[in-house]
């Protein structure tokens, strides 16, 4: 009976603790974990911060000095030195101050980067087909905004209540050692302040999460419009884009409002609540006096320690917004470090490559989709290989496989005769040129595309890879030549002058295995062939593996092979399909 009304008792504590709790459990974790390294350091400043509180003493000191002695003996030397000597300390003050600021600054701009970092290097091992699942503009402004809030978090916490938390407590204990009747009576407005500062954080935290929602969904609708402003024009949906930015505009507006108006109300709450607490003393303060108990020195000393607790109390309950925002960001860059699945392969081998892989029973499925079943394939060194088969029949699933995005659920790949769970997957793909049916073409320069992953390599060379490529001729037509700007995914070339730079691009590292993936998409198999023709003397000899769908590319190979139904079979070069 006793053991389950304490079951219940510790159930109804659960859930309300749940429900006040404004901070998550992972995002604290995540918080600790980046600052847990530099708990020494956070130790030493936060008693800097204290001693440097500590300065306040001598300045209440001087004042009520000025008050109780100088004041009424008119004493007008003492008091000019007092005036001074209040001055000397505030401004030491503040020199103290922006030291520990810039020391603590230093900490958090070093962990924030840590974090960014942590988030990119997670980025970089994420599975291809986590990313493939990602909303990429949510995780872009996860990466982005995100992190910034963080840095903001840090700045907040450890910038400013750490050292008012620290100044407060030294506050604290003068006001007690002045009259601790008053500060007693001050005492009871803090219930009433720490619960309404709880209740409207719960409404400030609701209205921040429906403000990054809105946030997320304005800069997505917005990214749409830039990305795909050909096909929204082309389908005449100008008009509808346009509404549907208005209404993401009118939730864009309506939550910042209603977050800003949080914020608007912790604060006045916490002001109206401290500014009581401060007529309370006032006027119980002044009865005091009044009644001879309390010298006027000390209550005006009195009154300037509470004026500057409540100054930095502001500081305390006035933060509190910004954690609460901070924590919704530390909640979503935890789901970035810790949710999706890491690349397929982690072996460490390098690997002379010779351009030669196998594949042996090779199975492979889309959850139960199975796109591949038991598939063997040699492809010798030297080699030119084409891969035809219908569209959907998993061409592109077998190239995933070969450049380790994917990993068979049965079968293994070899690469040389290595098996690529035991290989350095970045160090094979550096010896693979892959030309995928869309480039990766980016807004820049010719040449900024041409070297991305090589910017070491000479003009003479980069000259070289373009012939091979076909794209020489077009790119020294063009007025600016190889500092032509090309526009977002080489807008202002036509696909196959993009066809021709991805294959150049991939020809400038000398691979030992070229892999093209649907060139005839954009190039029509004359020009194939003729680049084929043009590798044959190349010094590097690369294999050469065409996957498409267009029959014609087997003129091309010196081996067909034909997908169907997930097999692989080989096929005679007259009739592949
Ligand atoms: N990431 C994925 N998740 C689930 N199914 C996928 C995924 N990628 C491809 N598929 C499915 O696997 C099958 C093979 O796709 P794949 O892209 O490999 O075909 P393909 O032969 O390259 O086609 P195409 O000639 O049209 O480019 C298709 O049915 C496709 O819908």
């Amino acid at each position: 009976m006793a053991a389950a009304s304490l079951s219940a008792v510790r159930i109804w504590l659960h859930q309300h603790w749940q429900r006040f709790n404004l901070f998550d459990k992972n995002a604290l974790g995540l918080f600790r974990h980046y600052y847990r390294h530099c708990w020494r350091q956070l130790l030493a400043y936060a008693l800097a911060a204290a001693l440097q509180s500590l300065m306040v003493i001598p300045i209440l000191f001087m004042i009520r000095q000025l008050f109780d002695h100088a004041l009424p003996q008119g004493n007008v030397s003492g008091l000019l030195w007092l005036g001074l000597g209040v001055v000397v300390m505030r401004l030491l003050h503040s020199a103290v101050g922006l030291w520990l600021r810039h020391f603590i600054l230093g900490i958090i701009k070093e962990v924030v980067g840590q974090l960014r970092r942590d988030v990119l290097a997670r980025l970089a091992v994420l599975s291809r087909e986590t990313i493939s699942h990602a909303d990429i503009d949510q995780l872009h402004s996860r990466i982005v905004l995100d992190s910034e809030r963080f840095d903001n978090l840090s700045n907040r916490l450890l910038s400013g209540m750490l050292p008012a938390v620290a100044t407060g407590l030294v506050l604290l204990c003068v006001l007690l050692i002045l009259n601790w009747q008053l500060v007693a009576l001050a005492v009871l407005v803090l219930p009433v302040l720490l619960w309404a500062s709880r209740r409207v954080g719960l409404s400030v935290k609701r209205d921040v999460q429906l403000f990054q929602s809105a946030f997320e969904l304005f800069s997505k609708r917005t990214r749409f419009a830039l990305r795909y402003m050909d096909m929204i024009r082309l389908k005449a949906c100008v008009g509808q884009e346009q509404e549907s930015q208005r209404q993401c505009l009118d939730e864009l507006s309506g939550t910042g409002k209603r977050m800003a108006m949080s914020y608007a109300w912790h604060g006045q709450i916490q002001r109206n609540l401290t500014g009581f607490a401060g007529i309370m003393i006032m006027v119980a303060g002044g009865v005091s006096v009044a009644q001879g108990t309390m010298s006027l020195g000390d209550l005006l000393t009195f009154y300037v320690a509470a004026g500057l607790l409540n100054g930095q109390a502001d500081n305390v309950i006035g933060g509190l917004p910004e954690l609460i925002t901070g924590n919704e960001a530390l909640i979503k860059l935890y789901g970035v470090l810790h949710e999706g699945e890491i690349e397929p392969y982690q072996g460490q081998r390098l690997l002379a490559f010779d351009g030669s892989l196998s594949l042996r029973g090779v199975t492979f499925a889309y959850g139960s989709h199975t796109v591949l079943r038991s598939v063997d394939l040699e492809i010798p060194a030297g080699s030119k290989i084409a891969i035809v088969g219908a569209n959907g029949t998993g061409k592109t699933t077998l190239l995933n496989l070969l450049v380790g995005f994917c990993k068979p659920q049965q079968g293994q790949l070899y690469a040389s005769g290595v098996a690529y769970d035991d290989l350095d997957m970045a160090g094979l793909r550096k010896a693979m040129g892959v030309v995928m049916q869309q480039p990766g073409i980016f807004s820049g320069t010719i040449l900024e595309n041409l070297c991305y992953g090589r910017p070491e390599a000479s003009m003479a060379q980069v000259a070289a890879a373009a012939r091979l490529a076909l794209a020489e001729t077009f790119i020294n037509a063009l007025p600016d030549g190889y500092a032509t700007e090309i526009g977002e995914g080489g807008m202002l070339l036509s696909g196959g002058e993009r066809q021709r730079l991805g294959i150049a691009s991939a020809l400038l590292a000398e691979p030992a295995l070229l892999i093209l993936d649907e060139p005839t998409n954009h190039l029509d198999v004359g020009a194939i062939a003729q680049l084929m023709a043009g590798l044959v003397n190349a010094p590097y000899h690369p294999t050469i593996l065409i996957v498409s769908h267009d029959p014609d590319v087997v003129a091309c190979a010196d081996q067909v092979y034909r997908l169907h139904q997930g097999r692989l079979e080989r096929v005679q070069k007259t009739n592949p399909l």
